[in-house]
């Protein structure tokens, strides 16, 4: 769940009237005490037309660290458009969903009470790490036990919930715990599970440089939480 800041009074509202893009989405987020860390979704703060503008404001800043590392954007063929695809990169594509709506999920009534476990997965997911930046690629698997009550999802729809949630820089302790959430809140099961294994490419690009070390986190809810035997059942069809 999003935690919400107090409203901070206007005059301490530092980028009101600001010409930058970035700093009038800040000024509402900050006056709505919304919280936009790195793995928060902000989509609801951005006006029409402000997305072209803030790629153009992230590629200038881009631009401005390429040439802080001393690299000749103005005469390298190979960089001179690197700012451009690096901040059409972040915005638009592995980090969008901090700037996008969440995908629109049609929800089923659950007709034939159906009240047994039910396994989604491998899921394909890639996110990046909030520390470095550097990609996160692996996949995730969802368990789930309705009730007669509870909605039931398009099976596309737990990929799409997914891409969303991952696509934004985090921890993966937290992208589980934000992706149980938003299923939760869609399904209302008797019982969710999710478990992520991930290859964290800070660890292999870069640092320690060790190739092989996997992160598995897991997510327990509801039924899965007290019943032994569905959690054995679930765990026996991860792949
Ligand atoms: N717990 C957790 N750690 C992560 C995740 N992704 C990256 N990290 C780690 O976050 C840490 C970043 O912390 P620092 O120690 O400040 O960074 P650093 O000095 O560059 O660390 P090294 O990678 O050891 O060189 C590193 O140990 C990363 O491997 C994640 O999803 N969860």
């Amino acid at each position: 769940m999003l935690a919400t800041l107090p409203t901070p009074p206007i005059e301490n509202r530092p980028f009101m009237g600001s010409s930058r893009v970035s700093d009038r989405i800040r000024s509402r987020l900050l006056a709505a005490g919304h919280r936009y860390h790195a793995n928060d979704n902000i989509a609801a703060f951005i006006e029409n037309g402000e997305m072209h503008a803030l790629h153009a404001e992230v590629e200038s800043c881009v631009r401005e660290m390429l040439k802080a590392l001393v690299i000749d954007v103005e005469n390298d063929h190979n960089t001179a458009d690197t700012a451009k695809r690096v901040a059409k990169m972040f915005i638009r594509e592995v980090f969008q969903g901090r700037y996008e709506h969440a995908p629109s999920i049609t929800a089923f009534p659950n007709i034939s009470q159906l009240n047994e476990l039910m396994v989604v997965g491998p899921i394909t997911v890639r996110s990046a790490c909030s520390h470095h930046l550097c990609p996160i690629m692996g996949k995730v698997w969802i368990g789930v036990r309705p009730n007669a009550s509870s909605d039931l999802i398009g099976l596309s729809k737990y990929a799409r919930i997914c891409e969303w949630i991952m696509s934004r820089p985090q921890i993966q302790e937290e992208a589980v715990m934000m992706l149980a959430d938003e299923l939760e809140q869609h399904i209302k099961p008797d019982g969710l599970a999710v478990v992520m294994e991930a290859s964290h490419f800070c660890m292999h690009w870069r640092g320690i440089k060790d190739d092989g070390a996997l992160m598995k986190n897991v997510v327990m809810r509801g039924a899965f939480k007290d019943d032994k035997a569905l959690r054995d059942e679930f765990y026996r069809h991860l792949i």
